[in-house]
């Protein structure tokens, strides 16, 4: 059974008492690597992908069976200040899309052998407009944690997650100016598709928003619940959830690690469970990244979201482990080591 939270500070107390990787398992898996039938290292990083992963599934040679790929919607506020270049009825829409298979992240999720999971929030009530008062209250990023926790397969061996929200890259890049600092401006990039004087409109709106919000953020939940959105916080739950079941992360673009940003603003090793599935084109993904002190597995240009780009990854860590759990060991095969 997960723990339960009922506000914030539970949620914290449970980020605190989060599991760590099973070592025996990631020793019997790092020997293992080293009997394999191919000259040292040169499966790469394929080689420590393997090797962490048995280290969180606490199975020195597991496969990758059940990968889950959630996708979460919600609605922003802040789109009343003209940040992106769609409109907001465009988020509901596309949960349609996601429902009837049409999107990018269906055909994506079905060549990958993944399941896909659609969590709509409330797209009736968009947050609050943050440039004006806190996006969410605190029981309402709680509910909208709860939801992505409760979203999680127990069974799943690999989770996927990723959002559609039309604004929120406005959310996310409010966010990392709030966590990190810097200009506005740095964390500020095109989203769907704003021209330059659009994006200079959205700076300044994240910096009117920083500005306003600052003094009452003293970590990632308060910043989640001043300045983020639903479906980042149902991120955020989901990635903790798969922490306390040991499930391994594939975190997407720049939107998905804000929520990400957010947990390990809160307890320093809430990611480690996480690897970054790729690096998108948004302006500051790759900042965010070096901040996570993650390196993406794939750099495809992609600035969609949808969990597409993490969701691309899966096979790249089944194929990690397909080699560390199948291949024949040097003794097994006979072959003669150098
Ligand atoms: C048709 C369509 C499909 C999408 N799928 C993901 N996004 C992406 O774009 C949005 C963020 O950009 P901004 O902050 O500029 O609104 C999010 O919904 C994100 O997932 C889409 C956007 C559109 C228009
Ligand atoms: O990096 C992303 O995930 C992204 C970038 C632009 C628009 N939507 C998502």
């Amino acid at each position: 059974m997960l723990p339960d939270f009922n506000d914030l500070d539970q949620f914290r107390a449970v980020l605190a008492a989060a599991p760590e990787p099973d070592g025996a398992a990631r020793k019997a898996a790092e020997a293992h690597n080293s009997q394999l039938t191919k000259p040292p290292a040169a499966l790469g990083r394929l080689e420590d992908l393997a090797v962490w992963y048995a280290g969180w599934r606490g199975e020195p040679r597991p496969q990758i069976a059940a990968p889950q790929v959630i996708v979460f919607a919600g609605n922003h506020g802040v789109t009343a200040q003209g940040i992106s270049a769609f409109p907001a009825d465009v988020t509901a829409q596309m949960v349609a899309n996601f429902e009837a298979g049409g999107a990018a992240i269906n055909q994506l999720a079905r060549a990958a052998g993944a399941r896909m999971d659609v969590v709509a929030l409330e797209l009736d009530r968009p947050t609050a407009d943050f440039t004006e008062a806190p996006a969410m209250s605190a029981a309402e990023l709680t509910a909208a944690l709860r939801a992505g926790w409760v979203a999680v397969d127990r069974d799943a061996d690999l989770l996927v997650v990723g959002e559609m929200g039309i604004g929120n890259t406005t959310a996310a890049a409010a966010l990392c100016h709030a966590l990190y600092g810097g200009e506005a401006a740095d964390w500020t990039g095109r989203g769907t598709g704003l021209d330059d004087e659009g994006v200079a409109r959205k700076a300044r709106v994240v910096e009117q928003a920083v500005a306003l919000h600052k003094p009452q953020i003293n970590d990632g939940l308060d910043a989640l619940a001043h300045l983020g959105g639903r479906e980042i916080a149902a991120m955020a739950g989901a990635i903790a959830a798969a922490r306390m079941r040991r499930i391994p992360v594939l975190l997407d673009g720049f939107i998905c690690c804000s929520a990400a940003a957010c947990l390990q603003a809160v307890n320093a090793r809430a990611l480690d469970h996480t690897l970054a599935g790729h690096q998108s084109a948004e302006l500051a993904h790759a900042a965010l990244l070096q901040r996570l002190g993650k390196e993406p597995l794939l750099s495809l240009g992609l600035r969609l979201g949808e969990a597409s780009g993490a969701a691309l990854a899966i096979p790249v860590l089944r194929g990690a482990l397909a080699c560390h759990s199948g291949m024949a060991t040097f003794a097994e095969a006979g072959v003669s080591e150098g």
